[in-house]
């Protein structure tokens, strides 16, 4: 039978904006790499960096990876959405990838520290702000100890930074605990859902010839 249901747009048919932040070590990464190969319709933000690219990580997957010569010229074009130093690099969110899916009616998560997701907030306030806690402070030292991706002094450096991280929970409106990637994966996906559904983010609602049910 023909699906003669209707469709739900919120935003008024754009793409809802998901901001994803958290201590270094969470497992952002690792969930965002589950959810992109689970959800493909949910576009993710690939960020410019200046920190050196690690084993196994691809130019234009995982980062695009810029010297600082390159970064500080883009970032004076105004070419980013956000931009921060963390642990001693820049970083910095391209914005015309996220206009352009936003406007497209796709929905796009960025995996980004806090003090860009303040950023973003301000200029996009009707975004959704998640922060992904471990299970423990324990395991989230085991885990970025057993990345064995950063020095000893880089790990010491960002392990530092993690109460200061902590206290700014309350800036975000949902906290999802990593302990199983397809868990917290899940939990994000069901956040995605319900804020798609909120009446109060101005919804479509079409009929299945594509006319809005209400005219
Ligand atoms: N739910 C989990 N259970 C066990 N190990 C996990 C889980 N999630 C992630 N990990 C592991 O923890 C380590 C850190 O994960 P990941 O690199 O995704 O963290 P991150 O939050 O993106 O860190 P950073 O901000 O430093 O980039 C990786 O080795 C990853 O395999
Ligand atoms: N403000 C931004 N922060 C970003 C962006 N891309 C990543 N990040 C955050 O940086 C740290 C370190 O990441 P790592 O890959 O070096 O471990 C982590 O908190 C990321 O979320 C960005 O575009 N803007």
């Amino acid at each position: 039978m023909k699906n003669r249901g209707i469709k739900v747009l919120p935003l008024n048919g754009r793409g809802l904006l998901v901001v994803l932040s958290g201590p270094s070590g969470v497992g952002k990464g690792t969930v965002c790499s589950f959810l992109r190969s689970e959800f493909p319709k949910l576009n993710y933000s690939i960020s410019a960096t200046t920190r050196k690219c690690r084993p196994g990580e691809i130019d234009g997957v995982n980062y695009y990876f810029l010297s600082r010569e390159e970064f500080l010229a883009r970032r004076e074009i105004g070419e980013f959405l956000e931009w921060a130093e963390v642990y001693g690099n820049f970083y910095g969110t391209p914005r015309s990838a996220v206009e352009k899916s936003l406007s497209e009616g796709k929905d796009v998560i960025l995996e980004i520290d806090i003090q860009g997701a303040l950023k973003v907030k301000e200029i996009f306030p009707e975004g959704v702000f998640i922060f992904l806690l471990p299970p423990s402070k324990e395991e989230l030292e085991r885990r970025i100890k057993g990345r064995a991706a950063d020095s000893a002094e880089t790990i010491r450096r960002r392990l530092a930074c993690v109460d200061e991280e902590l206290a700014s929970i309350a800036s975000y409106q949902y906290v999802v605990v990593n302990s199983r990637i397809e868990e917290a994966a899940a939990q994000i996906m069901a956040i995605i859902t319900a804020e798609k559904c909120r009446v109060s983010r101005n919804i479509t609602c079409l009929n299945h010839k594509g006319g809005n049910i209400f005219d």
